[in-house]
């Protein structure tokens, strides 16, 4: 890989450690196959020693015989798929959480929500405690039988090759006509459910513009394209299956008759026509199931190669593994270039300044300026292209999430809270008293609303709860801003849906986590917000326009601070800015 960096990839840990299970569902495998031969070799046995003999004393050593290792067979069969049932359970729990982990990943970088991943592990799940790892083993140990059919007579052995030729080849002729078809199935089929999964994002502008017969419409195309292709492989296969099934009974039929004609021509014992017909069939029996294995196989092993795709990490994507102290909070911003993944036009366009503790610092700038952009930079959320946000000297995108998260506070552009209660939400779901939630909750001005709620702090809200307005969602995520007490706050518009006291709460908030050694960052389009900033930086085009001590932004855009400052400051910085 370029520059020296190289990838983790956490399913080889994962494989290496399911090879010793393996090593024992194969050699299990082979114990059942061997077990198996029992009933020819009883058959041979009785056919050619009791009817011979009449002897029962013979008859039912060898039935007791025959039992016991059929018993001693379907013990090892359940305690094999239980040992598989294990392994399935055990890499969904173990891949799930690195699935998760990517999916906050890859939502952040393309800024498309999946849950690909989940439903990948679901599928190798259902891979691995499915049939199709046995009938690989049970493949594998068919020269067994060969061997078995090689020994009854030279003759019958050739013939069992030939068949599971045949059917090899059958198995391969139908990955042939359906391989394609199936895969682009399965894209098309993603795709369908992409397209319904976002319109259900959108619910209510779809029910508002009456979109939903043009969303439907959408759906069903990419569906209905998806199931013809499935259809089209579908009825191949059960062509090929339906012969296959027949060819089966034709070998058992051939090999009854080549045994007969050995028989007659005096090469092998009448009880060995027995024998031969049932080893035959164990033989074929894996083989059979080579086409369904197959289907599986293939969408197991495209789950797999998209999981290891989402799964692995860039090394230069890594976060560092080790919690760090509390920083003093002093940033640094270096050279900042960001484009986003997949397009090579630049957002930010190699920005320089720094801010200190206790400094209130105010972005402004015209629409698709990248003030929005920056925010996530300066969270350490995307990965800089180049240059990097330093605080206390270490990268703020290299940051341990944890320990990072401990000592900071953001507001994202399109605030977004979570399932469940306005406690759990301000306290970022950690288990901590109710005072320090009300603290927060007070530094945000959010405390006298909260209670307004019908459950107070225990109120569910999120997707399913009790429905907030903007006002109330922007405060609350305030207070899970301000929780804590962050060194370290960027709030993108934290004021777009506040009325004046709520305005008047976030600026004091403000104010005294900066006093309380606070470095924070506020993006605002209002002059009011702008006005208690410390510091301005005016953004346009993803370069800095301006940045310096507020009173000097005035100073430098001839203005005074007073009377009405807050409307001429929005008007020289939206003109400084070209707007
Ligand atoms: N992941 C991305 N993929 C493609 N384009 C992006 C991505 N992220 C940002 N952009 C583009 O970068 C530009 C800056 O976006 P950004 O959201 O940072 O602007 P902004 O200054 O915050 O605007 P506003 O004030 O309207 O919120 C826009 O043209 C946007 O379309």
């Amino acid at each position: 890989m370029a520059n020296g960096a190289t990838s983790h990839d956490p399913l080889k840990g994962i494989i290496r450690r399911c090879i010793p299970a393996l090593a024992i569902v194969g050699v299990v495998t082979l114990i059942t196959t061997v077990s198996f031969l029992v009933v020819p070799i009883y058959m041979m046995q009785v056919y050619d020693r009791v009817v011979a003999s009449g002897s029962f004393s013979t008859l039912f050593a060898l039935g007791a015989i025959t039992l016991f290792a059929l018993l001693v067979s379907t013990a090892l069969d359940y305690a094999r798929s239980r040992l598989l049932r294990r392994m399935a359970i055990w890499f969904s729990q173990r891949t799930g959480i690195d699935a998760i982990e990517a999916g906050i990943r890859q939502s952040v970088a393309s800024r498309n929500q999946t849950a690909q991943s989940l439903r990948d592990i679901g599928e190798i799940r259902n891979f691995i405690q499915g049939s199709s790892i046995v009938t690989g083993f049970e493949l594998l140990w068919t020269p067994v039988f060969f061997i078995v059919l090689f020994a009854i007579h030279f003759y019958l052995g050739v013939l069992g090759l030939v068949s599971a030729g045949c059917m090899i080849m059958l198995s391969y002729l139908s990955e042939i006509v359906s391989r394609r078809s199936l895969f682009e199935a399965e894209k098309r089929s993603l795709v369908a459910t992409a397209t319904i999964g976002n319109s259900l994002r959108n619910a209510e502008a779809v029910e508002a513009m009456g979109m939903s017969d043009r969303i439907i419409g959408r759906w069903q195309k990419e569906n209905d394209i998806a199931l013809d292709l499935a259809e089209h492989a579908n009825s191949r296969l059960a062509v090929i299956g339906a012969f296959s099934r027949t060819f089966l009974l034709y070998v058992k039929v051939v090999v009854v008759t080549v045994a007969v004609i050995l028989v007659l021509n005096n090469e092998m014992s009448a009880g060995a026509i027995f024998a031969a017909f049932i080893v035959t069939a164990l033989m074929l029996t894996p083989f059979s199931k080579l086409i369904d294995t197959y289907r599986q196989v293939i969408g197991a092993r495209a789950a797999w190669g998209r999981l290891r795709t989402d799964l692995t990490i860039d090394s230069r994507d890594a976060r560092l593994p080790s919690p760090m102290p509390r920083p003093t909070g002093a940033v640094t911003v270096d050279s900042l270039v960001y484009a986003p993944p997949g397009f090579s036009h630049a957002v930010i366009r190699g920005i320089s300044f720094a801010m200190s503790p206790g400094e209130v610092v105010g972005i402004a700038g015209p629409s698709a300026a990248g003030k929005s952009t920056l925010a996530r930079l300066l969270m350490g959320i995307v990965k800089p292209t180049s240059g990097s946000v330093r605080i206390d000297g270490t990268s703020v995108f290299q940051w341990e999430r944890r320990s990072f998260g401990s000592f900071t506070g953001y507001i994202p552009q399109s605030v977004s809270l979570f399932d469940g209660t306005v406690r759990e939400n301000i306290s970022r779901f950690t288990d901590v008293p109710i005072e320090d939630v009300i603290a927060a909750a007070k530094r945000a001005g959010a405390h006298e609303m909260i209670g307004h709620l019908p459950f107070g702090y225990d109120t569910r809200i999120g997707d399913t709860g009790y429905t907030l307005t903007g006002g109330q969602r922007q405060r609350i995520a305030l207070a899970r801003a301000l929780f804590g007490e962050p060194r370290y706050i960027v709030l993108d518009e934290p004021d777009a849906s506040l009325d004046q006291e709520g305005e008047r709460a976030l600026l004091s908030a403000m104010r005294a986590a900066a006093d309380n050694g606070a470095t924070v960052v506020v993006i605002s389009h209002r002059a009011s917000v702008l006005q208690v900033t410390d510091k301005i930086l005016i953004l346009k085009e993803g370069r800095i326009q301006f940045y310096g001590w507020r009173d000097k932004a005035l100073e430098e855009l001839g203005l005074l601070p007073a009377p009405g400052p807050e409307r001429r400051l929005v008007k020289a910085v939206d003109s400084h800015a070209g707007r």
